[in-house]
């Protein structure tokens, strides 16, 4: 079974201001709403693409009712702690002039209430697949992904791992099956500046040489790159279109990533599944859905560079 993990779901408020001024009453010309998080969002897009699997994490108050509730008419499994204190985050995405996000704080987890998700960890097993997406919360132990990871060792279980900063470096030594920085996350990790592809290559080997057995680093428009486990490095284009709402991008690569993975077991075909699956998320309102995927990733090309 594959599970995802969002330790801090959201609700996604997004709004479209003609003209966003700060200080001032600004009025909304268009509003959505989502179940979010990035591990829903993996969870929503696997799914589409026929993959069963489970979501987890932690859910609170009337919010995370309507998360539970949202993910129940879309059909998807998911087993979330509910948290007793505080309440799932509402978090606005912006979409004016430019793209801005304000993601809130999320409940306060308790130990007990840890315990418990650690309970369903301590259930998987061998051949299982485990996604932890997304940053975590501050109430929580920020060691919490690498101890999640400390405690699987023992299975044989492929972890995959969509963090940024140290969240994403201390968990290299556990050898994680996928790491997916994107570009501007890899050059912050080094401090450096990425100023072409021979750059973007050095720093995701190296991310591969400190643990991680396939690094993809996506490049938004740009498209994205792949150091495979057996060192191999793929580039993918990108499909055209118009942006709409990029938010999830990144997690549908993932998905898809990972789906085309299971269904080939190809690294190539991996990568244009994700690559088609984070353009039709980006050219979407909602994320993507699986017959744009399907026409999207006749447009994609994957180059092998090294
Ligand atoms: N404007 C775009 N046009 C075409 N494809 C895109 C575009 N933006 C994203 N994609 C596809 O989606 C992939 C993931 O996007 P991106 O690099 O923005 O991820 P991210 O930064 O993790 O996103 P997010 O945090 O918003 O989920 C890209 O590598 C690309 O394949
Ligand atoms: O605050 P985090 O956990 O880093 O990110 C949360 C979030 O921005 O990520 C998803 C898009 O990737 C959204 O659904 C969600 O609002």
């Amino acid at each position: 079974m594959i599970y995802t993990v969002t330790l801090n779901p959201s609700i996604d408020y997004v709004i479209k201001v003609e003209k966003l001024v700060n200080g001032q009453v600004n009025r909304v010309n268009e509003e959505h709403v989502y179940p979010g998080g990035k591990g829903i969002n993996v969870t929503r897009i696997l799914k589409s693409l026929d993959n069963e699997n489970i979501a987890l994490g932690f859910v609170s108050g009337f919010t995370g009712d309507y998360i539970i509730d949202s993910l129940q008419e879309l059909n998807l499994k998911s087993n979330f702690i509910k948290v007793k204190e505080g309440f799932t985050r509402i978090n606005v995405k912006i979409k004016s002039e430019e793209e801005t996000e304000i993601n809130g704080q999320g409940p306060k987890i308790s130990e007990e209430e840890l315990n418990r998700f650690f309970e369903i960890i301590d259930r998987l097993v061998d051949g299982d697949i485990l996604i932890l997406s997304g940053s975590i919360p501050a109430c929580l132990d920020e060691k919490l992904y690498e101890n999640i990871m400390k405690r699987v060792e023992d299975r044989d279980i492929k972890v995959i791992v969509d963090a940024t900063k140290n969240l994403l470096l201390n968990v290299l030594k556990y050898k994680p099956f996928l790491i997916k920085p994107n570009n501007h996350e890899l050059a912050e990790m080094f401090g450096v500046e990425l100023n072409s592809t021979k750059d973007v290559v050095f720093y995701a080997k190296k991310l591969k040489e400190m643990g991680a057995q396939n690094v993809l680093i996506s490049m938004g428009k740009d498209g994205a790159l792949l150091v495979s486990e057996n060192g191999e490095v793929f580039t993918s284009n990108v499909a055209k279109g118009e942006v709409i709402n990029s938010v999830g991008a990144g997690d549908s690569m993932v998905a898809g990533f990972i789906s085309g993975y299971l269904k080939s077991g190809s690294y190539e075909e991996a990568l244009r599944l994700g690559a088609a699956s984070g353009g039709a998320t980006a050219f979407s309102s909602d994320l993507a859905t699986r017959e744009f995927i399907d026409k999207l990733v006749e447009e994609i090309k994957i180059q092998k560079i090294n």
